[in-house]
């Protein structure tokens, strides 16, 4: 007589749906994984996708998170390179798993230092960039946003999630936009000398004219960390904004480098980062010295620095791009983007 168990039904179901694959991931109790077959254990997986924190407080024998098997043979973007030529990882939408890698770095209790500047009219974006970060930067993780400002009275109250903070500090007002841009080096530099050293694991210095519209994540956690900038990832180099006068400390030869990166993004490990914001702040003070500014300011120092010291993960466009109306085949995610502004009103001089 043929036994049927309440496991073969479940397999008879599971089995009509075992083609629409890509479940969402869960964790799975061990004992279960030895009984069921593998569209058991899919059902597992998805039956229990909403119950994970619950399951964990209930319980603490050991979880097993199940998910499609990565290939070694075939990368799952094909249409972009994920890995630099020194083996830098490259993160494109699709190249990482969003619930692995969080649940790998759950188990670290980090902090992420962000630092922003708002300074003159660009006080206006605070709001919006506050607001959006709460929503998609982030999220789940210890935050401290530390915001420069010369107008500490003007910064909105927005209301932040749980283990996350805001500190406002007030700097003084600059003339220029491009001093206002520069001297952020010399800010994070200092910043990260004289506080962060207990505070945080990781710093991430953005601009501030900018939206977060989609994750940015723990995948983007690394020793060094660049992003690649949004108007030259498909270039070829020589028409890269590099500064090319020999006399500044910023000069990239004809020839060289490996990306365009964005001014308006970088981090990494603080040690790292001291040393990048260190270097450029030492950089911009000969060229002033020499009265020389390079090209794209601190932007054009970052970019020498990158060269010479190779950052250990590229962050693609997606995570700095040019507009939310703006489209490229290879970006199937906008998380963070420039934000439209009006260059004459907003800013304090040409
Ligand atoms: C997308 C990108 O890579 N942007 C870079 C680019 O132009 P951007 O046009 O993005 O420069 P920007 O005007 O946003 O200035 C950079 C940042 O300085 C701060 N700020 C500037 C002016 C002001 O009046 N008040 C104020 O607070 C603010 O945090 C702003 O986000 O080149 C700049 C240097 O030339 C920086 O490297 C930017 O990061
Ligand atoms: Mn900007």
């Amino acid at each position: 007589m043929l036994q049927v168990g309440p496991w073969d039904c479940e397999r008879q179901a599971l089995k009509e749906s075992e083609n629409a694959v890509d479940r969402p991931l869960a964790l799975v109790r061990g004992e279960r994984l030895v009984e069921g077959s593998i569209p058991i254990q899919r059902h597992f997986a998805y039956c229990w996708s909403g119950l994970l924190s619950r399951t964990e407080e209930r319980d603490n024998r050991e979880y097993s998170l199940l998910y499609n098997q990565p290939s070694v043979l075939v990368g799952s973007r094909t249409d972009v390179a994920s890995v630099s030529s020194w083996l830098a990882p490259v993160i494109w939408e699709g190249t990482f798993n969003p619930i692995l890698i969080d649940s790998i770095y759950k188990q670290h209790n980090l902090t992420i230092a962000t630092t922003v500047f708002a300074l003159g009219k660009y006080t206006r974006f605070v709001k919006d960039f506050l607001e959006s970060a709460e929503q998609h930067y982030f999220v789940g993780f210890r935050v401290h946003y530390y915001l420069f400002t010369d107008q500490p009275e003007s910064i909105p109250e927005v209301k932040m999630g749980e283990n996350r903070s805001l500190t406002v500090r007030k700097v003084q007002s600059l003339n220029r936009w491009q001093d206002i841009s520069m001297s952020r080096m010399e800010k994070l530099e200092k910043l990260i000398e004289n506080e962060l050293a207990y505070e945080a694991d990781y710093i991430f210095c953005l601009d501030i004219d900018t939206k977060f519209y989609g994750r940015w994540g723990v995948e983007s956690l690394g020793r060094l960390v660049g992003v690649i900038h949004p108007w030259f990832f498909d270039a070829p180099r020589d028409r890269f904004t590099y500064e090319r006068r020999p006399e500044s400390q910023a000069y990239i030869p004809a020839g060289e480098g490996d990306y365009y990166y964005a001014g308006a993004a970088f981090g990494g490990l603080l040690e790292d980062v001291h040393q990048l914001t260190k270097t450029c702040k030492e950089k911009l003070l000969i060229d002033a010295a020499n009265s020389i500014e390079a090209v794209w300011q601190e932007e054009s120092h970052l970019n020498k620095y990158f060269l010479l010291n190779k950052p250990s993960k590229l962050l693609s466009p997606e995570y700095m791009w040019r507009g939310i109306n703006e489209k490229a085949a290879q970006i199937k995610v906008i998380r963070f983007s420039n934000v439209a502004k009006n260059y004459a009103e907003v800013r304090p001089n040409p």
